[in-house]
């Protein structure tokens, strides 16, 4: 009879993953793709935003709309601790994930034991970037708990290789004379790693920096977790998952992402068939500037946009501006409402070539941008989500890291894919100018030989049979298999 019972229970109740990302953009718009392919393959998710974010998110896009397709999906909300008037500006990350690693595993708690995030929670997927507090919560509550990191796989193995690095006396580093020395002790990466290339939060001069425990070392709680769930396909970073997986063994690249869903999405038979993009979370979408590619010669734009976080300096947004003014080539530039803090003077020739032969955004769809024809290159500062969703557009790329993870993309981008130059820890008129020749022009065949065989692979990953498919199904597998045997307790 009990059997009985346990098996009607399996039945009528499919498992129910909580999903808990970090409240910043590139980390929920991942998040949320990942919700939605788990949604479409039948298992219930409960998606936890902070307020203040989940606030944004329901500003700027339609997401409710969006997964009332799934009526197993739910939005729910928690404090991230800090007082309503806080600016919550973007260059304020840390603060927001110091406050929430003190204030927010009680409420996390007892949101799980009251039943208010749903009494039959199976598993949590929670981002990999600050995890102490839910790794430790979930198995005192014996649940099972997977870390989702957005980063790319090269930048998780640095960080775990972190006091590795110490060991071989690779750390700290001695000011910016000694930026060209190579890193050897990375396994996979002995001959091209130098210090200008760790992730930021390696990068230090100091092995007491408290961002070496918060950011870096923290990689290793996805240790302790029961899968971690990277955003990367075999075909662009194996051998790296060969190394993670020697320490984190149930590891499932499932990547690209957004092609990833596109997929699923054009496939589901029952499903309305809505477009994918980006969720814009922050600011408002201006999509006038497809109209302006349109009018625009194949291949003949290079797009340029640095993401949710970076800012300039006004020095640097003029050497930005003057490189692609006279570089000649045509530009579709993102510049978000908050980008440059110092009020800055434009010359009256810049502004001209601007509307001669190019074309300004606050906030782009950048999807659609980067598969449009008539782009044909992409300065980026090498985020990760950018940097994907270039590589799946087959677009060429010149890269300029700001920070995290984006030092160690740009130099696979350059040194080991061959998907485009890069330009790191340099903002020059003269260097931009010739590099968007080197990108658009002189090396534009040898580049184009190797993006399209690149977005190649990562589509055949995301399609029927390809690795990131079947890396999926078997985390639906595992998320399954553990579901029946919470239910069943
Ligand atoms: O005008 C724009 C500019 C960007 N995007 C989208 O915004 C996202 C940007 O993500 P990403 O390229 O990853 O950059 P960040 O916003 O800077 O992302 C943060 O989060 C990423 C994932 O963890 C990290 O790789 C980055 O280093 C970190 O800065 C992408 O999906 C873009 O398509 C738009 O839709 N319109
Ligand atoms: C603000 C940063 C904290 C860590 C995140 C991260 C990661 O390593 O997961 C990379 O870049 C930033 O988005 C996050």
């Amino acid at each position: 009879m009990e059997n009985q019972l346990k098996s009607e229970v399996q039945q009528e109740r499919p498992p129910r993953v909580v999903i808990f990302p970090l409240p910043a953009q590139g980390h929920v718009n991942s998040m949320l793709k990942l919700a939605e392919l788990l949604s479409l393959a039948g298992i219930n998710v409960t998606f936890l935003n902070t307020d203040h974010l989940h606030n944004l998110l329901l500003r700027h896009a339609d997401v409710e709309t969006q997964f009332a397709a799934y009526p197993g999906f739910e939005f729910k909300t928690i404090s991230d601790g800090l007082p309503d008037d806080h600016s919550r500006s973007t260059d304020s990350v840390m603060e927001v994930l110091n406050s929430m690693n003190v204030t927010t595993k009680p409420v996390l708690k007892e949101m799980l034991v009251s039943g208010v995030l749903s009494n039959s929670v199976t598993c949590i997927i929670v981002d990999g970037a600050f995890t102490g507090f839910a790794t430790d919560l979930a198995i005192e509550l014996d649940i099972p708990i997977i870390h989702f990191r957005t980063v790319s796989a090269c930048c998780i193995w640095n960080h775990f290789c972190v006091d590795r690095i110490i060991e071989a006396g690779g750390l700290p580093i001695r000011g910016k004379e000694d930026m060209d020395r190579e890193i050897t002790s990375v396994p996979g990466m002995e001959c091209f790693l130098r210090c200008r290339d760790l992730p930021s939060f390696i990068q230090v001069s100091d092995l007491s920096d408290p961002k070496l425990d918060q950011i870096a070392r923290t990689t290793n709680q996805s240790c302790r977790a029961n899968g971690l769930i990277l955003n990367t396909f075999e075909d662009l970073e194996g051998p790296i998952l060969f190394h993670i997986r020697t320490l984190c063994p149930k590891t499932y690249a499932i990547g690209p992402l957004h092609a990833h869903l596109k997929l699923k999405l054009a496939n589901n038979k029952t499903d309305s068939k809505r477009p994918v993009s980006s969720t814009s979370i922050l600011f408002e979408v201006d999509t006038n500037c497809l109209n302006w590619l349109d009018s625009q010669p194949p291949k003949s734009v290079i797009y340029v946009s640095f993401g949710s976080i970076t800012t300039l300096t006004r020095n640097a947004l003029m050497e930005f501006w003057h490189g692609l003014v006279n570089s000649n080539k045509r530009f579709l530039w993102v510049l978000r409402p908050d980008m440059v803090a110092e009020d800055t003077e434009v010359p009256a020739e810049l502004m001209a070539a601007t509307r001669e032969r190019g074309y300004m955004v606050g906030w782009a769809p950048q999807e659609e941008v980067l598969g449009h024809h008539a782009v044909g290159g992409f300065l980026t500062h090498s985020g990760w989500n950018s940097t994907l969703e270039s590589i799946v557009a087959g677009v060429p790329m010149i890269c300029w890291p700001y920070f995290a993870d984006q030092p160690i993309n740009s130099r696979y981008v350059g040194e080991v894919w061959k998907l485009g130059i890069d330009m790191k820890d340099v903002c020059d008129r003269k260097i931009v100018e010739k590099m968007i020749n080197d990108l658009m022009v002189e090396r534009r065949e040898e580049f184009e030989r190797s993006t399209v065989e690149m977005a190649r692979l990562a589509t055949e990953s995301v399609s029927l049979g390809g690795s990131s498919y079947r890396n999926f199904d078997q985390l639906v597998d595992y998320i399954r298999q553990t579901g029946r045997k919470n239910l069943a307790k």
